[in-house]
């Protein structure tokens, strides 16, 4: 049985099409980052998965059943992107509070020491520093001694030594059998963690791999020069931008593209290779899953 699914789910908000006929399986045992840039669509899967919206077309399912169901949702564990805590309560109240909720949680001891709280369990959460506070909300949805956790860009804010021990807390509940899904603008911090990779881009699953795979599509640079004449159609390009006479060209293999350039005869000046952002990185991956034209494909990369 799947913890969680999605099949080919919709999501609309008003005019904007959130996701796209998106389909995902998240097997027990599972470790799952969620990959996109701004706006991709990670958000709003989670909401769907977790039973926090429903979609406007297709079908989700939560531990078997539906997401809303208060007996899957005992089983489950969520940070989402943004939280409050009661800024009056001290770290250990909040935890109790949160474990009451559940029929046989982790100890409040457990909670905290599994994410390197134990520190701060008499402070009040309102003084807390962001990054403690973010800390606490991702352990919160571990109280519970849930089967499944989603957590909502579980680091971002976080310095290097905090966002260590927040993978280590992580890290124990999936090797203790735990399933976690987490979304992230980051391949780095996906590869510390995860096995699977899914790219989302444009509401849209762009590819669903492993990490070195999706590195391996994502690892593209991009060779800017000027030249007034057009460019060949050469191999290993995988997007054209032009601006004037000044040409943007996308590829896993600069070197080789260089010298296909240069093999070609063509002019130029001002030669520039650099790495690209996720984000331009994700102009190149085609959409594998879905039955767009090619002409619908190109626009990806225009
Ligand atoms: N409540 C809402 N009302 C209207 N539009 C929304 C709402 N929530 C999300 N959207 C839009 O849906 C699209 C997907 O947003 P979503 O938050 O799911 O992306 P994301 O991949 O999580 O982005 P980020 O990395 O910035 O958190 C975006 O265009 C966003 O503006």
């Amino acid at each position: 049985m799947m913890l969680a699914r999605a099949v080919e789910v919709t999501r609309r908000y008003g005019d904007t099409l959130a996701l796209d006929r998106v389909s995902l399986d998240i097997a027990p045992g599972e470790l799952v980052g969620l990959l996109g840039p701004n706006g991709a669509g990670k958000s709003t899967l989670l909401s769907l998965l977790t039973g926090v919206r429903s979609p406007s077309a297709g079908r989700v399912e939560l531990l078997g059943g539906d997401p809303r169901r208060p007996a899957s949702r005992r089983r489950l564990g969520v940070t989402p992107q943004e939280t409050g805590l009661p800024a009056s309560l001290r770290v250990g109240e909040v935890v109790d509070f949160v474990r009451a909720h559940y029929p046989d949680p982790m100890s409040r001891d457990e909670v905290l020491a599994r994410f390197g709280l134990a520190d701060l369990v008499r402070r009040q959460t309102g003084g807390l520093s962001g990054g403690e506070k973010r800390r606490v909300a991702v352990a919160l949805a571990f109280a519970g001694r849930p089967e499944i956790v989603f957590l909502d860009e579980p680091t971002t804010g976080l310095d290097v030594e905090a966002r260590r021990s927040l993978w280590d807390g992580i890290r124990e509940f999936h090797t203790g059998g735990g399933t976690v899904v987490l979304t992230s603008h980051y391949l780095e911090e996906i590869e510390a963690l995860a096995q699977r990779v899914v790219v989302i881009g444009n509401g849209r699953v762009r590819a669903d791999d492993t990490v070195s795979a999706v590195r391996g599509l994502v690892s593209v640079r991009r060779v800017s020069l000027t030249s007034a004449v057009p460019m060949p159609a050469l191999p290993g390009l995988s997007a054209t931008d032009r601006e004037g006479d000044r040409w943007h060209l996308l590829t896993p293999d600069s070197d080789r593209l260089v010298r296909d350039i240069v093999a070609a005869g063509v002019p130029f000046t001002d030669l520039e290779v650099r790495p690209t952002s996720l984000e331009e990185a994700f102009l190149t991956l085609t959409d594998r899953t879905s039955t767009d034209t090619p002409e619908e494909s190109c626009l990806l990369s225009s």
